[in-house]
């Protein structure tokens, strides 16, 4: 339930497309090829989301030392502890005002390419081979999308990549959800758009939780197997003049079952944007609707 008596476990599943990876990065002008761009423009300028089925088992296996790390006792997760006011490590929030509403999750941050940073390396010491690999996969997944979403709006291709900086995936955000006896009033993320160029998830296999407005109503996004789920941040949003949105989302908790997940942004925090269109974003984001979220862009 939520706050207003709703039972989330009655929500409808939004329809996320699948997008097929092979068919957007090629450079034919097939029917098929054209339709794929088709789908795209039309799910990114709407709800905002896509979904990536991959055939390895990377996905699989990554979520799963996610996992191990969060199991590790507190007092191990601690050397991990992020400083205040950093953004890498262990921790959750930064608490940047007194009445402030948590998240419930526990999460690992790593602000630099994942390859690079000594904090990620030593959370996969034993799994590092999976972590790189998957990574550099998505890096290349990335690649193919943005200059798909470019392609999609008869731009030069590189136009949105080229802003990307040279480590497109720079941000993983490794998240834990314990299970939360306060379901109807506490969220394991409030409803908010995503500051980033793009953003890629690895859902939980089991435990969904992660929801999307349409209409005036919320809608649960579907687990679908070994697929990686796709939304644009505030970025690319500003990047494209607002044709494809940044969506708001919010993240429910579960009564009896944990929840992990990954999540890859990108680029580089630091990398400032510039809209691909003449004219700049000149209104004021209006989502008074949500809690926490208030954009201006000018
Ligand atoms: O947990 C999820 O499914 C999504 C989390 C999320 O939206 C975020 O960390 O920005
Ligand atoms: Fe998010």
């Amino acid at each position: 339930m939520d706050g207003n008596g709703i039972n989330f476990s009655t929500l409808p599943y939004l329809e996320v497309p699948t997008s097929d990876i092979g068919l957007l990065g090629s450079s034919s002008s097939l029917f098929l090829v054209e339709e794929e761009f088709k789908k795209l423009r039309s799910a990114l300028s709407s709800f905002g989301y896509i979904q990536v089925v991959t055939k390895s088992r990377r996905s699989r296996h990554f979520l799963d030392v996610t996992r191990k790390f969060f199991k590790l006792p507190l007092d191990e997760k601690k050397k991990y502890s992020r400083e205040e006011n950093e953004i890498d490590g262990y921790g959750n929030n930064i608490i940047y005002t007194e009445n402030q509403t948590l998240d419930w999750n526990d999460r690992l941050l790593s602000s630099f390419a994942p390859w690079e940073h000594e904090e990620a390396r030593k959370m996969a010491s034993n799994s590092q081979e999976t972590f790189l690999e998957f990574t550099s996969k998505l890096q290349l997944m990335n690649e193919i999308i943005v200059k798909a979403m470019a392609k999609s709006l008869k731009l030069e291709k590189h136009s949105f990549l080229d802003q990307f900086g040279k480590n497109p995936i720079s941000l993983t955000r490794l998240k834990f959800c314990p299970p939360c006896p306060w379901l109807d009033c506490v969220l394991a993320a409030k409803p908010h758009g995503d500051a980033s160029g793009t953003t890629y998830l690895l859902q939980d296999k089991e435990v969904e939780g992660l929801q999307v407005p349409k209409d005036d109503q919320w809608y649960r996004v579907p687990l679908t197997p070994d697929a990686i789920v796709f939304n644009c941040g505030d970025q690319l949003e500003i990047m494209t003049n607002g044709i494809f949105k940044s969506p708001i989302h919010r993240v429910v908790t579960n009564k009896e079952k944990e929840r992990t997940v990954a999540l890859f942004f990108s680029p580089e925090l630091t990398i400032k944007f510039e809209s691909e269109f003449e004219f700049q974003i000149l209104h004021i984001y209006h989502r008074s609707n949500y809690e926490n979220i208030y954009y201006q862009y000018i």
